[in-house]
């Protein structure tokens, strides 16, 4: 099926990539029938916070409210998977929390006064159960993957409500586990890849990329989209991460662990872009990898905004991140004509249906590196908080196998039912 399966078989620890049949979609939609909150239901299990802190407050609940529709354009997911990022980390310690209150949406559970209880989780995979009246590219049924803003509740919950723009339809040849490892991270590469970064499909061709970091999350699905693309792919990682990064189509690798690297990488040909994974003392060498006066563009994810707007509030936070953007961005152009810039996870339903086509097209594999069933998050936390990531860690929300015993006890009850009534009417006719 596809030129780096057997590897990464290697790799994905207990999970098979299988391929969906339409028979199979149809058998989703009923499970979807089954699945979809009854009228009476109005509250879903979830893992929540109710105040920032170590991996202590993470609390399981039966007891959360359900994501009701509130606007004609949301959609509501069943979750079948979820998967971490290393903001769910940071917003467990109230990353960001300033500038979020900001953006929420003032019918959600959550008021701009009181963000609690929290639910994290930014990434989801799972069907369709209800739409908004103006949604016009879902239907109940459908098996979707989208990755949660922050500001919004997150996807370790039953269930999650997001607009149509946030959705696309899920991979087909992904099972929800392993799609559940790709919207968050693919969402954040191509907004800094494209725009921060000014690559594309059509432009990428044979363009020396620089991945740093590219053995997380992150840069596995980085290197697999630029290669997608034609680009020339260089990527830093630790020497034990070579292999995986490899498989993915890595050209060159630099053991960042031996030796100095900056040095290293000033003997390869120069970069058109550089997408930093890593930051610190990354940025003061990446800059001088790139080819001067050519256009090209040093993109950072690590950027201060979140931790100014924390420390500093809403405004001096702003503005001071503001300005050390536009004075690093102004020194570099001056000084050797290329471009620094910030990177930042945006969501986009339609860029997710492009990453779908390339998933089923066998260009893009899932690195799913551990999974956890939902009855161990604070698990998986730990797993994420210990660093090294080769790819990604994902939750098991829905078990299949809960599933199918929901369907078969709502069709043995149907069967009684049946045989009830069944009894009752012979039992009058005689
Ligand atoms: N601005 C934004 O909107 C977003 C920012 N981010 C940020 O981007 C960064 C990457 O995210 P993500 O991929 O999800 O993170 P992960 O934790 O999944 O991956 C980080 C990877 O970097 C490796 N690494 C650590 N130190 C170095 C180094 N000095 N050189 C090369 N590799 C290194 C780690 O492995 P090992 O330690 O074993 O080498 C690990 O594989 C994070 O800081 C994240 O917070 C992510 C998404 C959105």
């Amino acid at each position: 099926m596809c030129k780096n399966k057997f590897f990464l078989f290697f790799y994905i620890k207990d999970c098979s990539i299988k391929t969906l049949s339409r028979a199979g979609c149809s058998v989703c939609f009923r499970r979807n029938l089954s699945s979809s909150p009854s009228r009476l239901q109005s509250c879903m299990s979830a893992w929540v916070i109710d105040q920032y802190g170590t991996n202590g407050v993470l609390r399981y609940t039966e007891e959360v409210t359900i994501p009701t529709i509130n606007s004609a354009s949301e959609v509501m997911i069943k979750v079948y998977a979820a998967s971490l990022n290393p903001l769910d980390v940071s917003m467990r310690g109230g990353y960001g929390a300033k500038l979020m209150k900001l953006r929420r949406d003032p019918f959600s559970v959550m008021s701009a006064d009181n963000e609690f209880p929290l639910i994290l989780g930014r990434d989801v995979s799972g069907v369709v159960v209800d739409c908004g009246s103006e949604v016009t590219h879902f239907t109940p049924g459908d098996e979707v993957w989208a990755a949660v803003p922050p500001w919004k509740q997150g996807s370790l919950a039953e269930f999650v409500t997001l607009t149509e723009y946030e959705v696309s339809h899920k991979p087909k040849l992904l099972s929800h586990i392993e799609a559940a490892s790709i919207p968050y991270v693919a969402n954040t590469a191509l907004s800094a890849l494209v725009n921060a970064g000014g690559l594309c499909r059509d432009n990428a061709s044979n363009k020396r990329v620089l991945i740093t970091g590219g053995s997380g999350g992150v840069g596995t699905f980085s290197i697999q989209l630029l290669k997608a693309w034609g680009a020339h792919v260089t990527v830093t990682c630790s020497q034990n991460a070579e292999g995986l990064v490899r498989g993915l189509g890595a050209d060159e690798v630099v053991d960042y662990t031996a030796g100095d690297i900056a040095e290293k990488l000033e003997t390869m040909d120069k970069f058109d872009v550089v997408l930093d994974g890593v930051g610190g003392d990354t940025e003061e060498y990446a800059m001088g990898l790139l080819k001067p006066w050519s256009g090209a563009k040093y993109v950072t994810l690590v950027t201060p905004l979140l931790l100014n707007t924390d420390s500093m509030g809403l405004l001096d936070g702003t503005l001071h991140a503001g300005f050390t953007l536009h004075s690093k961005a102004i020194q570099n152009i001056l000084s050797n004509g290329v471009f620094y810039r910030w990177g930042f996870y945006a969501p986009d339903g339609p860029a997710l249906d492009e990453v779908s086509r390339l998933v089923d097209a066998g260009k893009i594999l899932p690195v799913v590196e551990a999974q956890f069933p939902f009855t161990q998050v604070p698990q998986a936390f730990q797993k994420l908080e210990q660093g090294h990531a080769r790819g990604k860690t994902v939750v098991r929300v829905t078990e299949e196998d809960d599933e199918q015993t929901e369907e078969l006890l709502q069709s043995s009850r149907l069967d009684t039912a049946e045989s009830e009534q069944e009894v009752q009417e012979t039992a009058k006719q005689n």
